[in-house]
C-alpha cells in the first residue's frame, strides 16, 4: 500500500478529504459490527472533496492481527450524492477492523480532463504528455504485476509520440488493459484514512442456520389408555427423533428447559391455573426439590443421558440448543437459599412474574438490584456448567426483562474464555430494548415477523432486517413458537404453511420451525393466539412417518427448502436482499446475490403469493443491477435463464416478467439465475 500522505497537523476532525457517515458503525464504535466467516458486509461512507478533481474511495479490510486482509474500491450510488458502497468480506472469526480511505484520483482527473479538452482542442499536447508522465511514473510502481507495469509503460510511449495520431494517442491511454491495470492498482495521492471501525467476526452457526424446536418429554412419551396416566419421554427417547429432524436438513436442535418444573402453581392443560396430579407442568417454571437450573429433570434422564444426546445430534449435523429461563418456580432451591435474589413485598410474599398481558402464575422473577454481583455469578457458573456439558448455544427466555448491562457483561466474559458460544434472544418487545440487547452482544434475536404477512409489511420488515438493522442485530425467523400460532397460520391453511416457511427461509440465513409445523397443526385454543392443547403443559405424541406416508407432512417441502439453503451460498449472507417490485400488492419480490470467493455468481430471485387463499397474477419488474448479470448470460433480447429450484421447471426472464402463483397448487417459486 503506498504510504499516506500527511495532511496538516493540529486537532482538526477532517482529513484531507472529508469521511462521513461510515457503515457499519454501530453508537460511534462503542459496539463492533456483526458478521460471520465468509459472509459479505455491506460498507459505505460520504466522501467527497472540494473542486472537480476526481475521488477514489476505498474499504480496507483488517485481520485481528492487524494485516491488511481486503481492499475494495467503493462505487459511487449516484452521480453527485458523494454516498459509496461496496462489500467487505472477512474470511475467519475474530476481532476485526476496517478502514475508510479517499484518495485523489489522478487517473480519474486525467482522463476526464483529457477526453474533454482534447475534444474541444484545448491543451491538446500537454494533456497528452500529462498522460505520459502519468503512466511513466506509475510504471515504477513495484507493487504493480510486471504485466501491468508492461501496459503502463507502454501507453506512455504511445501517448508521448508524436508520430502517430492524437485519437491513437488518446485511445492508449483510455484502453480496456489501461483502465484494468489501474483498477487493480489505482495511481493515488493525498490518501486520507478514517479511523478503524471494529468488526466482530463470529462462528457460522452465530448466524447462520435453520432451528427445530421441540419437546423431549414428548418424543416417546406414552399413554396407558386404560389409566390415561402418561409415561414421559425422555433424552434417550427424545434422541430417537433426531434422524427425522437432520433429515430435513436442520442444524440446530433447541430443546425448552429440562430442569426439574416447580409443583407449587403448577399449570394445567391449555394454561389453566390448576394441575392434575399427573400434568407435567410447564418447563418454564423452573426449580424443584430436586434441584434448579443446574440439574436435569428426573424423567428425562442424567447428565450422561443428556451428553449421550448431544453425541447423537452432533453425529447427525445438529447442534444442540438449550433454554436459559432466568426464573424460578416458588420450588426452585433459590427461593430458599437467596431471597434477596427475589422482589419480597412488604407482606413476605413475592410477585409472580408477567410480561403483559401475559401472566406467568408459575415463576417469580428475579431481581437484579438487591445482590447484582452474587446474582450473576451464579447465573455465570449455571451458564459454564451447560457449556462443560457441551452446549455452545443458548435461546434466553424473555431477556428484555433483565437489565441490559448484566447481558452485556455475561456475554462478554463467557465470550472471553468461550468465544464461540451463541445466544438467541427471545425478546418480543419494544425496538428500543430489541436493538440494545442486540448491541450487547446477542448474537441473534427473536424477530417480528410472525407478525408481517402483507407485501407492505414483509417488504419494511425485510428492509429493516437487511439494512437498517443488520449490524448489529442478526434475525432468527421463526415461523411459529409454542406461544406462537398466529391467525395467518390458523386460517390460511397448508398455502399459509408453506409461505411462511419459504419467506423465512428464503430471506433469512436464520429460520426456525416449532415441532408439529409440518403436520400443519393449527388448531388454537379460543381466544389466544397459542396452539389448542398445548405442548408447554401437556405431553404429544404425533405420528411423523404415519403423516408422512399419508401425504399429510410438509416434512418434504421443508427439507427442499432446506436443501435449496444449503446449496446456495447467496441464502447465507443477511445483507445481500434486493426488493423488486410487482403489479399484484400480494406477490412479494425479492432477491439475493453473492459473489464467491472464487469469482463465481450465485443470485435468486423469490417470487411468493402471499395471499394463501387465492392465485395472484402480475407483472414483476426486476431490478436488473442487482442480479449482477453477466452478458455471457444475456439472449439477444437480453433475457437469461431461471431455473425454478421448486417446480423444477426453467423460463426465460427479463425486466418485465409475467407471473401467476396459485396458492393452493404451488405460492412461490424460487429462481436461480443460470450462468
Ligand atoms: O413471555 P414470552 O411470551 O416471551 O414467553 C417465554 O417466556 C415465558 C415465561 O418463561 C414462557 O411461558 C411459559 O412458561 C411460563 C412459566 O412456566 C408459564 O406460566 C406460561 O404459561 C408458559 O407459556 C414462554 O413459553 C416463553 O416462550
Amino acid at each position: 500500500m503506498p504510504a499516506l500522505e500527511p495532511h496538516i497537523p493540529g486537532k482538526l476532525r477532517f482529513g484531507r478529504f472529508p469521511i462521513t457517515d461510515v457503515s457499519p458503525v454501530v453508537e460511534g464504535g462503542a459496539f463492533p459490527a456483526k458478521a460471520v466467516a465468509g459472509e459479505g458486509i455491506a460498507v459505505g461512507a460520504t466522501a467527497f472533496r472540494e473542486g472537480h478533481d476526481a475521488l477514489g474511495v476505498s474499504a480496507v479490510l483488517y485481520s485481528p492481527r492487524g494485516k491488511e486482509k481486503q481492499r475494495v474500491r467503493l462505487r459511487e450510488l449516484g452521480k453527485g450524492l458523494d454516498r459509496w458502497h461496496g462489500i467487505l468480506t472477512p474470511t475467519k472469526e475474530g476481532e476485526w477492523t476496517f478502514t475508510i480511505e479517499a484518495w485523489h484520483d489522478r487517473y480519474g482527473t486525467w482522463h476526464h480532463n483529457a477526453a474533454v479538452k482534447i475534444a474541444a482542442g484545448i491543451d491538446v499536447e500537454l494533456m497528452l504528455a500529462e498522460g505520459a508522465a502519468l503512466f511513466a511514473a506509475a510504471a515504477e510502481d513495484e507493487d504493480r504485476s510486471e504485466a501491468d507495469r508492461a501496459t503502463l509503460r507502454s501507453a506512455s510511449y504511445t501517448l508521448a509520440d508524436a508520430s502517430r495520431s492524437v485519437e491513437d494517442r488518446l485511445a492508449a491511454g483510455e484502453a480496456p488493459e489501461v483502465r484494468a491495470a489501474v483498477e487493480r492498482l489505482p495511481i493515488r495521492e493525498l490518501v486520507t484514512e478514517s479511523e478503524h471501525f471494529p468488526l466482530l467476526v463470529e462462528r457460522e452457526r452465530a448466524g447462520r442456520g435453520a432451528w427445530y424446536e421441540f419437546f423431549p418429554r414428548s418424543e416417546g412419551a406414552v399413554r396407558d389408555h386404560a389409566t390415561g396416566a402418561w409415561t414421559s419421554g425422555t433424552l434417550r427417547t427424545a434422541a430417537e427423533r433426531l434422524p427425522g429432524v437432520a433429515a430435513m436438513g436442520f442444524d440446530v436442535i433447541y430443546l425448552p428447559p429440562i430442569h426439574p418444573i416447580g409443583r407449587a402453581f403448577r399449570k394445567g392443560p391449555n394454561n389453566s391455573l390448576t394441575a392434575d396430579p399427573g400434568d407435567p407442568g410447564s418447563p418454564w417454571a423452573i426449580g424443584a426439590a430436586e434441584g434448579g437450573h443446574d440439574t436435569i429433570h428426573p424423567d428425562l434422564g442424567t447428565f450422561e443421558d443428556f451428553e449421550a444426546f448431544v453425541a447423537r445430534a452432533e453425529e447427525l449435523g445438529l447442534e444442540v440448543a438449550i433454554d436459559l429461563a432466568l426464573q424460578a418456580s416458588p420450588d426452585h432451591p433459590w427461593v430458599t437459599s437467596h431471597p434477596e435474589w427475589f422482589t419480597t413485598r412488604v407482606d413476605g410474599s413475592i410477585a409472580y412474574a408477567e410480561n403483559p398481558p401475559k401472566k406467568y402464575q408459575d415463576i417469580y422473577p428475579l431481581n437484579f438490584d438487591n445482590d447484582p454481583e452474587g446474582l450473576s455469578k451464579e447465573i455465570l457458573r449455571i451458564v459454564n456448567l451447560w457449556i462443560d456439558h457441551g452446549v455452545k448455544i443458548f435461546r434466553v427466555d424473555n431477556p428484555h426483562t433483565k437489565p441490559v448491562w448484566f447481558w452485556e457483561w455475561l456475554i462478554g466474559k463467557v465470550a472471553k474464555k468461550n468465544p464461540d458460544v451463541v445466544f438467541l434472544a427471545e425478546a418480543f418487545t419494544r425496538p428500543a430494548m430489541m436493538k440494545a440487547l442486540g448491541r450487547a452482544g446477542f448474537q441473534q434475536s427473536y424477530t417480528y415477523f410472525t407478525w408481517r404477512n402483507t407485501r407492505a409489511e414483509l417488504e419494511e420488515f425485510f428492509t429493516m432486517i437487511s439494512k437498517d438493522w443488520a449490524p448489529f442485530y442478526r434475525p432468527n425467523l421463526f415461523v411459529n413458537t409454542p406461544d406462537i400460532l398466529t391467525e395467518y397460520l390458523q386460517f390460511g391453511g397448508w398455502p399459509a404453511f408453506k409461505i411462511r416457511a419459504v419467506l423465512a427461509s428464503m430471506a433469512s440465513p436464520l429460520w426456525g420451525v416449532y415441532a408439529g409445523y409440518e403436520l400443519v397443526e393449527h388448531v388454537a385454543r379460543p381466544g389466544a393466539e397459542e396452539y389448542i392443547d398445548n405442548e408447554k403443559y401437556e405431553y404429544k405424541q404425533r405420528d411423523w412417518a404415519g403423516a408422512e406416508a399419508a401425504g399429510r407432512s410438509l416434512a418434504p417441502y421443508l427439507t427442499r427448502l432446506n436443501e435449496i439453503r444449503r446449496a446456495h451460498p447467496a441464502l447465507m449472507d443477511l445483507q445481500n436482499l434486493t426488493l423488486h417490485s410487482s403489479t399484484d400488492d400480494a406477490t412479494v419480490v425479492f432477491s439475493k446475490h453473492k459473489e464467491n470467493a472464487d469469482g463465481t455468481k450465485d443470485t435468486l430471485i423469490i417470487v411468493v403469493n402471499v395471499d394463501p387463499h387465492a392465485t395472484r397474477e402480475s407483472t414483476v419488474t426486476l431490478d436488473l443491477p442487482a442480479l449482477h448479470l453477466d452478458r455471457e448470460s444475456l439472449d439477444l433480447e437480453g433475457r437469461f435463464r431461471v431455473d425454478d429450484l421448486l417446480s423444477g421447471q426453467s423460463w426465460m426472464w427479463g425486466e418485465h416478467n409475467y407471473v401467476r402463483l396459485d396458492a393452493h397448487a404451488e405460492p412461490a417459486h424460487i429462481l436461480h439465475v443460470r450462468r
